[in-house]
């Protein structure tokens, strides 16, 4: 049977690592690229069709950063597809990442060390702002873009007789002192990143909660550390190269040190062949790579907890109806001026 598959951030690294890794797995796959930047998911797609001829690859417009453009891309995935098996939930940024130098040679030399390499607790901030729909650029688009498209889409994610899955790339570098109720945001932090996933880990678990009667089933992974266009943003390409032995060395351990976007897609490309039934909601499913190479994926328990998932969801919901709000009112004042 057919099955319809949408990667949102599917252009490059570990989303356009997947796509290649499902085409190969099931040639009869609807796989859908929803990308920001055409030209990057047209380039994508030739990739795709280069190694999988004659595979069924869509795009879709999708900046999962604005608010309008959510609303117009579901619809159009409404028009286009009767069901969604899998959604993957993988579009993310990190701008203006900083490594704290001084703490990571002090983590270097403690007991945290291989903890550090896993998670970059305590070394990494970035520096967030406000995009056009007023709302944390990094929250917006790793998890409130994500939530919407969900939520947008949920005559085909909930339909009766029908499983439907959605899966979100998170992090290790998830951290619960990086997160606040009161600011969800981050618009007061230095870890924006750290707090959208640590979000989505709890958003996840709210909607299991919600949806499951419903036939929708969400999960989250952890790609680990991979060389990616997000990567070069922290250190230059150059310099990750050089250093590329040392990454190996450390890939001995910490199997965290997955490196290729291939390597990184394994968790979302294990979940795909397992049942939902089988799955942990509490869990993390992490992709690991060990000394010799080998991808596995294992689940580890999230440090979440179910009081403050679901204020997370009403409020998430509660923002949904302020931003849905906010743009009818955006569209009726442009309609008015064209007239
Ligand atoms: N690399 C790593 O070590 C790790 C990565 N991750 C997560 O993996 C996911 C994939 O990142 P990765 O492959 O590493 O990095 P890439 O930068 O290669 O991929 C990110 C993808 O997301 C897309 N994207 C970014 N913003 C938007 C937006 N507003 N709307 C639509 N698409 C958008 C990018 O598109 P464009 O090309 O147009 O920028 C790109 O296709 C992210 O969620 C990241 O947080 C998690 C843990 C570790
Ligand atoms: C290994 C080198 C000699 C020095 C590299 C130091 C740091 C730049 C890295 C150490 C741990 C890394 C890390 C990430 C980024 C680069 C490091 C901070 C991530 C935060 C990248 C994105 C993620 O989502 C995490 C899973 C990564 C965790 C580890």
């Amino acid at each position: 049977m057919e099955r319809v598959v949408i990667v949102t951030g599917a252009n490059s690294g570990i989303g356009l690592a997947l796509c290649e890794r499902l085409l190969a797995v099931d040639s009869q796959l609807r796989l859908c690229l929803a990308c920001r930047n055409m030209r990057r998911a047209e380039a994508a797609r030739a990739a795709l069709l280069t190694s999988h001829t004659g595979a069924r690859v869509d795009l879709l417009h999708l900046d999962v950063g604005s608010v309008q453009s959510v609303f117009t891309a579901a619809q159009e995935v409404k028009t286009r597809y009767n069901k969604i098996d899998f959604l993957y939930l993988n579009a993310g940024i990190m701008p203006n990442p900083q490594v704290d130098i001084g703490a990571f040679f002090k983590g270097l030399f403690s007991r945290n060390a291989i903890n550090m390499f896993a998670t970059a607790e305590g070394i990494l901030t970035q520096q967030d702002r406000l995009n056009s729909d007023g709302l944390q650029e990094v929250f917006a688009t790793n998890l409130f873009g994500h939530f919407l498209l969900i939520r947008e889409l949920e005559p085909l994610l909930c339909q009766t007789g029908h499983i439907s899955r959605v899966v979100w790339t998170s992090s290790s570098n998830a951290q619960r002192s990086a997160f606040s109720i009161e600011d969800m945001q981050h618009r007061n932090g230095s870890e924006p990143y750290s707090s959208s996933k640590y979000a989505s880990d709890m958003v996840s678990l709210a909607l299991n909660k919600h949806k499951n009667s419903q036939g929708l089933f969400s999960s989250v992974i952890c790609p680990g550390l991979v060389m990616t266009n997000l990567t070069y943003g922290i250190l230059p390409s150059f310099f990750w190269t050089l250093i590329m032995p040392i990454m190996y060395l450390i890939r001995i351990f910490t199997n965290t040190f997955t490196l290729t976007p291939y390597n990184g897609a394994e968790a979302l490309h294990w979940l795909f062949l397992q049942t939902p039934e089988s799955l942990d909601p509490r869990a993390k499913y992490h992709s690991l790579t060990s000394a010799r190479g080998i991808n596995y994926t294992i689940p580890r328990q999230m440090d979440i907890d179910d009081e403050t998932s679901e204020i997370l969801y009403d409020k998430l919901l509660e923002l949904e109806r302020v931003m849905r709000k906010k743009l009818s009112e955006r569209n009726a004042d442009t309609e008015a001026q064209t007239y």
